[in-house]
């Protein structure tokens, strides 16, 4: 089974989660691709539903199939969120910010009373880090904030130096304006001090650390869908 076919299975099966009258964050990436297909049938069936977004490209994605995004401001808590991410760890620690969505991701799945993450076998993981850790920082005055999460990065042991994503020859920005950088932090072996540390930085916009968030996963793979809990 190709990692594809395990996106798609995953994506497909999220959707027993989503009843009718709920109101839905729909997550960033080829995963989430999916889960929002398999959401845009279930209108087409005759579910109603209201649906917020993570990204443009998400967004982009969901108008193309018909459906309607709103406001998140308009919306209040949602019910469920259903994201992917680049590794999901022990307790359901997650990295996240592959697709350079972080920062619209966490804002929607803290304001959802129950987040479900999709992701292929790959993306089960013993320890984070294999995965570069994606930090979403402000443009103004970038190279002093790179060299406070330097500082911070060789507080718990990671030597890597933090890179910056790139489109091309340009820096890659934000649906919110911002740079990322990824760091390449081999294995993280205290997820929650470092990402408290990095979030205390000035400069530092969020990181794609998502603990203590997801309630569910779903992690595909040839026997089926598993379905783990923190
Ligand atoms: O966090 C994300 C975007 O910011 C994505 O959910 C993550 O990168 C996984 O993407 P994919 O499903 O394409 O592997």
């Amino acid at each position: 089974m190709t990692a594809d076919e395990q996106k798609k299975q995953v994506g497909d099966a999220a959707v027993a989660y989503v009843k009718d009258g709920m109101k839905v964050g729909l997550g960033t990436g080829s995963t989430a691709a999916w889960f929002v297909k398999a959401v845009a049938e279930q209108i087409k069936a005759g579910m109603k539903l209201t649906l917020v977004s993570t990204s443009i490209q998400t967004t982009q994605l969901a108008e193309s199939l018909g459906l309607v995004i709103k406001d998140i401001n308009d919306v209040g808590m949602l019910d469920l969120c259903v994201d992917g991410a680049d590794e999901v760890g022990p307790g359901l620690a997650l990295i996240k910010g592959g697709g350079a969505a972080l920062l619209r991701e966490k804002l929607i799945w803290e304001q959802a009373n129950s987040c479900i993450v999709i992701a292929d076998a790959a993306k089960h993981v013993a320890t984070l880090g294999k995965f570069a850790l994606p930090i979403e920082v402000e443009p103004f005055a970038w190279k002093g904030t790179v060299n406070r999460i330097s500082d911070v990065l060789i507080e718990f042991d990671i030597t890597m130096m933090p890179k910056a994503r790139k489109k091309g020859d340009d820096y890659w920005i934000t649906d919110g304006g911002n740079l990322i950088f990824d760091v390449a932090c081999g294995a993280i072996h205290e997820p929650a001090g470092l990402a408290s540390a990095l979030k205390s930085l000035t400069g530092v916009v969020d990181h794609g650390l998502f603990l203590d968030l997801a309630d569910v996963a779903l992690i595909g793979g040839p026997d089926g869908v598993k379905v783990l809990h923190p």
